[in-house]
């Protein structure tokens, strides 16, 4: 796995600090907004159908000048390797989210290179560890999605239950309609098995104006949150 910027050793819970990545970022501004709030992670699109589509916005030019110690993660869907290859350096992407329905031997290809995290879109009734078992080689880490017909960005959450009590022994984002609302049962999540593994919390179209237009304001009062201890009255769980 490649040095990534800003990240020290240890899960979220050993920290008490949560990584965060905003996904579908479509202007430098709001990057170095991110990167002066200390967002560890911004995603940009390359997915064309996807409303965050980022080459509608930003040349790669743009996307290559961006500095900080953000880490620019490039999020396809079933591209070509040669073609993720090529815009990773054309824009100086430090990390790949694959998100489609990509092979093990696909990611291994791309992890020749770069990091790879790859997503995985769950139903309420998926049996997590059977979807993930043939990726540990083949991925650095893994993302945890909704299942939807648009791969990703859909604003709707998935059951955490399912993924409560697993031992997943490889460092996840968690996705998928993560909203402002939402920063207590992410602390409370850090009560259960699954959390030793919890890399960072990853959010998107909740915290938005429009599509790829971010709401710095609530991501900035929903990180403060984050950072606060649970409110009492709120019991802390366990698997
Ligand atoms: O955001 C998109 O438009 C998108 C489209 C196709 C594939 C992936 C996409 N986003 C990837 C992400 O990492 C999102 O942050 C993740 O799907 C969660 O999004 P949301 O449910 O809106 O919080």
């Amino acid at each position: 796995m490649t040095e990534l910027n800003n990240q020290a050793a240890g899960s979220i819970k050993q920290r008490n600090h949560f990584r965060i990545k905003v996904c579908g970022l479509t202007n430098t501004k709001q990057v170095s907004q991110l990167n002066e709030l200390g967002v560890e992670f911004a995603g940009f699109n390359f997915y064309r159908p996807s409303p965050r589509y980022v080459y509608k916005s930003m040349p790669s030019a743009a996307i290559k000048k961006i500095r900080g110690k953000i880490n620019k993660v490039g999020i396809f869907v079933d591209e070509d390797v040669d073609e993720v290859l090529r815009t990773v350096d054309d824009c100086g992407l430090y990390l790949v989210q694959l998100h489609g329905n990509e092979s093990p031997r696909y990611c291994e290809k791309i992890s020749n290179y770069i990091t790879v995290i790859k997503a995985f879109r769950l139903s309420n009734d998926d049996n997590v560890e059977w979807k993930i078992k043939d990726y540990y080689e083949a991925a650095d880490m893994f993302l945890f999605d909704t299942e939807t017909p648009s791969f990703g960005g859909s604003g709707k959450k998935f059951n955490w239950q399912i993924l409560k009590g697993l031992n997943i022994q490889k460092p996840f984002f968690l996705a998928g309609g993560i909203s402002p609302d939402d920063a207590d049962e992410i602390k409370k999540f850090t009560a259960h098995t699954a959390a030793k593994d919890l890399f960072a919390i990853d959010i998107n179209s909740k915290f938005e104006l429009m599509p790829g237009v971010k709401d710095i304001e609530l991501i900035k009062a929903f990180k403060k949150r984050l950072e606060e201890p649970l409110p009492p009255g709120l019991p802390e769980e366990n698997t």
